[in-house]
């Protein structure tokens, strides 16, 4: 079974709580997630691979560490996912980037692809799949096993909230792939919003409501 991380490095809890916030404009918490995403891929790339390099520094030769060429691609799912991107990229600049179209009817809670376009390694990348709420989990359900489906082998999934209910349907249907969340909330409610949760991460991102 994929291993839940929540992360809880101060600085992110202490963004999400601005994030959460109802009073935090569409700037601010565009700027927020940003950030939030940046300190996360800190966090997701701690173990990573280094290989070891002989470096002149001004006062010797010294063996140093740089990292081992892990290749990276990024796949935000649309919308919402699209701005957990430059915070990723500030920090793996290398990564290329992949989008999976996908969004949630309102009523059903069914999740419906509508594009794909991917880099055409994908088999040889770790990939990060980025999307800010996972609730029901449909959506990264999909959207992982369209990346198995077209040759993806190794995928973490990272969310800002979680609720238990996603983790659950990712743990069973995909238990290779490690979730990492900035907070994992109590449940859903019964419109399928993660209570507490940040609300819509889509609309409050891109001012749509
Ligand atoms: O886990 P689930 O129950 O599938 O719900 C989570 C999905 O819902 C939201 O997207 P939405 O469908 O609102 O699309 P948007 O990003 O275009 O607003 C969110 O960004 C996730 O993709
Ligand atoms: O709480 C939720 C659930 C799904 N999508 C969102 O944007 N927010
Ligand atoms: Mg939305």
């Amino acid at each position: 079974m994929g291993n839940v991380h929540v992360l809880d490095h101060p600085l992110i809890q202490h963004k999400l709580t601005y994030i959460r916030d109802k009073h935090t404009g569409t700037k601010e918490f565009r700027e927020l997630v940003d950030e939030v995403a940046a300190l996360m891929a800190f966090e997701i790339t701690r173990n990573f691979p280094l290989q070891e390099k002989t470096t002149e520094t001004p006062m010797m030769e010294a063996t140093t560490n740089v990292l081992a060429g892990k290749k990276v691609g990024l796949i935000p799912i649309l919308r919402a996912g699209l701005g957990m991107v430059d915070g990723m990229l500030n920090l793996i600049p290398a990564a290329r980037v992949g989008h999976v179209g996908m969004y949630r009817d309102p009523e059903t809670l069914t999740p419906h692809e509508y594009y794909v376009k991917l880099p055409s390694d994908i088999e040889e990348r770790e990939l990060i799949v980025l999307d800010p709420m996972l609730a029901t989990g449909g959506s990264a359900n999909d959207a992982i096993y369209s990346l198995k489906k077209r040759g993806a082998r190794q995928i973490r999934l990272m969310c800002l909230v979680g609720a238990p209910e996603g983790v659950e349907v990712i743990q069973n249907e995909h238990p290779d792939v490690d979730i990492f969340l900035a907070a994992l909330d109590e449940r859903l409610n019964d419109d399928g919003f993660i209570v507490p949760g940040l609300g819509d991460a889509g609309d409050r991102l891109y001012g749509t409501k």
